[in-house]
């Protein structure tokens, strides 16, 4: 990973960040190869047949001067073959460079397609604990920005960056051939600007990756400053958060002025010493002492000065191209990445559990992937009755939503075993029918209330899903809303949380999983929202193996099994009365006497 903070990054890592960055580039390229040599073979065409104009002048004018000494009639069937030529070949480079072009084009979207798919078909198997909101946020940027900076690497460099070597090349020769004293004259000048451009161009590669890092410090900080701005507004600290950005943004302007500044001084220089005066003063002073001395005509001489003029184009484009080159290589770099995010292991030979008991064996997990990484679970193991109802409690950081999760396979355990009736969670046949959650965020997509409701269940009928909604006591809300179920979630209407709520609960309710994870969420919503929530919960979890993750003592009466959890580990199971011995259980509930005094 790049260090986001700092400027000046050590230049062996650099040069080995923008080999990866070229590895990475032409691991992403590979799938449109066929299209991007296509557009390059046409490209090159294209820039030979550049020549064809120059030798058609040179002809045309060497047939009107010999006209014009030899006083006979001009040639008019030669000059006419040569504009002939001229006009085809114009034709002919116009619709290959087009079909290159179109090429090239149809090679962006080819490869802006198969980025995207092949990304869906990774995330559909990545570990959904890896969405964090970092994670998104990386997602968000490779399919947005990185797959847009490197639309110009595919597009347009391709034929663009190969015309721009091929084209000068081509007419350089073709001045050579003319005669090699005017040659000399066309080139005379490059060295020059050989030397400025390089000299322009030295570290450029390090900088661009430092620019890179710097815009994703800037974009960082702007994200961080609009979510958060409804709680940084609320206390009054808008100027500080917004210093940040501020302050990131000032260090990028310092930064890119500093870099661009020069570079533009030692690039005009260079400009200015192939400065169309100049250009023209040694090829037409050069060309005019040489026709003097015989040998060559007008007619080569203004062929060679106009290809003089065409060559520094060619290198400026060819300097645009070497660095859209070095972003892109970045981009490449972070969508590769991301397309090799770790991935859930498919297993073939899947089950269906016939009872659902729960067992955890000797779990342990960690949400980092290296083997130094803090455990998050360390040797947890447990039982969960089938049809029983199980509080997991525990302070805040202790694991209970980890251990939930887990149970819903959002990963694998580093090691050990989670079993549902005997089947491994990863061998179980369409886990989700089995396993059903409602969680602290309800996570309505934005769509309609019906879809959301029948998102476990797309087949349900009307009367299924009017049901599901009633004993998640919606119904009356939803049916008050102007499109009733047609409601479109964030569009139409939004929802209070404790209907979203129950409207996540109406989902499960229709799925009828027979093990139910239940982050208990309730302490965001009034006690009338609560008390509806009670109530739908009551008729979700009946006859359920239920593991609810607990936040409050009123929750734990009545259920069958509490397991306290410290710092990833087990410390103690059992009812109520058993674990009022225990301190860290006592602890929790510190605040709430009537717990301590008996919950059941
Ligand atoms: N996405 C994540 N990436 C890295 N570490 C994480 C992630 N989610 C949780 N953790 C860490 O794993 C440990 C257990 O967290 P977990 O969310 O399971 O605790 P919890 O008991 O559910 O807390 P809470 O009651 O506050 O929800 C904590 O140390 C936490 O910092």
């Amino acid at each position: 990973m790049p260090d986001q903070n700092s400027g000046t990054a050590p230049e062996g890592r650099d040069t080995a960040q923008q080999l990866a960055d070229k590895q990475a580039l032409k691991r992403l390229l590979r799938p449109v190869s066929t299209h991007l040599t296509l557009g390059r073979t046409l490209a090159v065409i294209t820039a030979v047949l550049a020549v064809v104009p120059y030798i058609a002048l040179v002809h045309i004018g060497a047939l009107l001067i010999e006209a014009a000494l030899t006083g006979a009639a001009v040639d008019e069937s030669g000059v006419f073959l040569w504009l002939g030529i001229l006009l085809g070949t114009f034709t002919f480079r116009l619709l290959a460079y087009l079909a290159a072009l179109l090429i090239t084009h149809l090679a962006d979207i080819k490869l802006g397609n198969h980025i995207r798919q092949q990304m869906v078909r990774r995330f559909s198997k990545t570990p959904l604990n890896w969405f964090t909101s970092t994670n998104s946020g990386r997602v968000r940027k490779a399919l947005q920005d990185d797959i847009e900076t490197i639309h110009h690497l595919i597009a347009h460099q391709p034929v663009d960056g190969t015309v721009a070597v091929v084209m000068p090349a081509a007419l350089m020769l073709y001045a050579f051939v003319i005669d090699w004293r005017l040659g000399l004259l066309a080139i005379a000048t490059i060295p020059l600007y050989a030397i400025t451009m390089v000299s322009s161009m030295r570290g450029m590669g390090e900088r661009t990756v430092q620019m890179d890092q710097k815009l994703g410090v800037v974009s960082a900080r702007m994200v961080e400053f609009v979510t958060g701005i409804t709680v940084v507004k609320a206390f009054g600290r808008v100027g500080r958060a917004h210093s940040a950005y501020q302050e990131s943004a000032k260090e990028f302007q310092v930064f890119y002025f500093n870099w661009v500044g020069p570079l533009i001084r030692v690039s005009s220089l260079g400009l200015s010493l192939l400065a169309v005066p100049l250009i023209l003063l040694i090829n037409l002073g050069g060309g005019a002492l040489l026709v003097a001395g015989g040998g060559v005509t007008a007619a080569d001489v203004l062929a060679t000065s106009l290809i003089a003029l065409l060559i520094p184009h060619g290198i400026e484009v060819l300097s645009g191209s070497t660095w859209s080159s070095q972003l892109a290589g970045a981009s490449a770099r972070r969508i590769n990445d991301l397309l090799d995010t770790p991935v859930l292991t498919e297993h073939h030979a899947l089950a269906a559990p016939q009872a659902h008991d729960v067992v955890f064996d000797h779990v342990t997990y960690s949400y980092g992937t290296s083997d130094h990484s803090a455990l998050a679970l360390d040797d947890v193991s447990f039982e969960l009755g089938a049809g029983t109802i199980t509080a997991l409690v525990g302070i805040s950081g202790s694991g209970k939503s980890t251990i939930a999760t887990l149970l819903a396979r959002f990963d694998d355990p580093r090691s050990g075993e989670i079993r549902i009736g005997g089947v491994p969670v990863d061998h179980v046949a369409d886990l989700y029918r089995h396993v059903g959650f409602v969680l602290q965020d309800p996570q309505l997509p934005s769509i309609s209330i019906r879809d959301n409701i029948t998102l476990g269940r797309p087949d349900a009928t009307e009367e299924q899903i009017r049901e599901a909604a009633r004993a998640a006591r919606v119904l009356e809300e939803i049916e008050a809303l102007p499109r009733g179920f047609d409601t479109v979630y964030g569009a139409d209407s939004g929802l209070s949380g404790g209907q979203a709520q129950r409207i996540a609960i109406a989902r499960a309710i229709l799925v009828d999983a027979p093990v139910l994870i239940l982050d208990e969420a309730t302490a965001l919503t009034d006690p009338e929202s609560q008390h509806q929530i009670q109530h739908a919960l009551a008729h979700l979890v009946r006859g359920k193996t239920v593991l609810m993750i607990a936040h409050r003592p009123e929750v734990i009466s009545g259920v069958d099994q509490i397991i306290l959890v410290e710092q990833g580990r087990v410390i103690a199971t059992g009812t109520h009365d058993d674990l009022l011995s225990e301190p860290g259980y006592s602890k929790l509930w510190i605040n709430s006497p009537a717990a301590l005094g008996g919950a059941k």
